[in-house]
């Protein structure tokens, strides 16, 4: 019997890392959940309990911290495409790297009309994230950069139907013109190089999204996401392909016939599951490949 190692990766998950920059009265935060992990030739390791070529999960949990007072935080993308190389570089049996790095967004406490300078409540709107993958050395270095957001939790109130759907005899789902659409929206891009203005993207991506899913007249939640990915990809050059899992947040009207009480798209009762699930992907064409973009991303087809 032939048994051998196959893929593995290992490094430290969710560390959370708080900047404070306090070189004024007027503080900044950077709120940040980073999540490393080396990929290569770590057999040893796994297989005589060698450690000679691990790059502790401790160091690489150490280094993110360090880097984010020596180097700063800039857009969460530099600050992962910093890590990566620097682990690359840093641990010779490594063939590759993956930093994935949240961002939770804490905005100025408004005080008597005017925003405090240090203290501050949580955005509210969707996650930001990156997640960075280098691989190679020298000339055969690949940089892959995944950005999204996530927790985009988003409603409209009419402007959706759903009907002329394929039915058997386990149909019941009554056909509608009207009905409320809502989802908690994952959306993941990646980028067809690494000469972006990270910032203005995101921004420009996140109203995009939001303003899609406010316009399209909906047929089904499929042809949301269609939209909004076409969208995307008709005004960000820099994106080579989007991809969406958007739960579809049902909500049903609720029978309020038995007292007699008429309910004309008023009163619904929220479900929390199950939900549908709708997943998919928009992408050029002309895509750069992919390579190990998507490497270890769950949850997406
Ligand atoms: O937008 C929708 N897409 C579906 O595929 C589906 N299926 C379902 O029961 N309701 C919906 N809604």
């Amino acid at each position: 019997m032939a048994i051998r190692l196959g893929d593995n990766q290992y490094g430290k998950a969710e560390s959370r890392v708080v900047r404070i920059y306090r070189d004024t009265p007027r503080h900044q935060i950077r709120d940040l959940n980073v999540s490393t992990a080396l990929r290569g030739n770590f057999e040893a390791a796994h297989i005589s309990g060698d450690q000679s070529d691990v790059l502790p999960t401790d160091t690489q949990k150490n280094t993110a911290f360090a880097f984010a007072k020596e180097k700063g935080i800039g857009a969460i993308e530099d600050y992962a495409l910093t890590l990566g190389a620097h682990f690359l570089d840093a641990s010779p049996a490594a063939s590759g790297a993956r930093i994935s790095v949240e961002e939770y967004a804490w905005e100025r406490i408004s005080v008597d009309g005017a925003e405090h300078d240090h203290a501050f409540v949580r955005g509210g709107s969707g996650v930001r994230n990156t997640i960075v993958n280098v691989s190679g050395r020298g000339a055969d270095r690949r940089t892959h950069v995944v950005s999204g957001i996530s927790d985009l939790v988003v409603l409209k109130s009419t402007g959706s139907e759903f009907h002329g759907f394929l039915k058997d005899k386990y149909t019941t789902l009554p056909e509608t013109d009207d009905r409320i659409l809502a989802t908690s929206l994952v959306a993941r891009w990646r980028y067809d190089h690494t000469e972006v203005d990270w910032d203005k993207s995101y921004d420009g991506i996140k109203q995009l999204l939001l303003s899609q899913f406010a316009t399209i007249h909906s047929l089904a939640l499929q042809q949301t996401l269609y939209g909004m990915g076409e969208a995307v990809l008709a005004e960000h050059p820099e994106v080579a392909e989007i991809k969406f899992s958007a739960p579809n947040k049902h909500h049903f009207l609720v029978d309020l016939s038995p007292f007699e009480v008429e309910n004309p798209g008023e009163v619904f009762i929220a479900a929390d599951r199950p939900y549908g699930l709708i997943e998919a992907t928009v992408i050029r064409d002309e895509a750069s490949d992919a390579g190990s973009a998507w490497h270890a991303v769950p949850g997406f087809c």
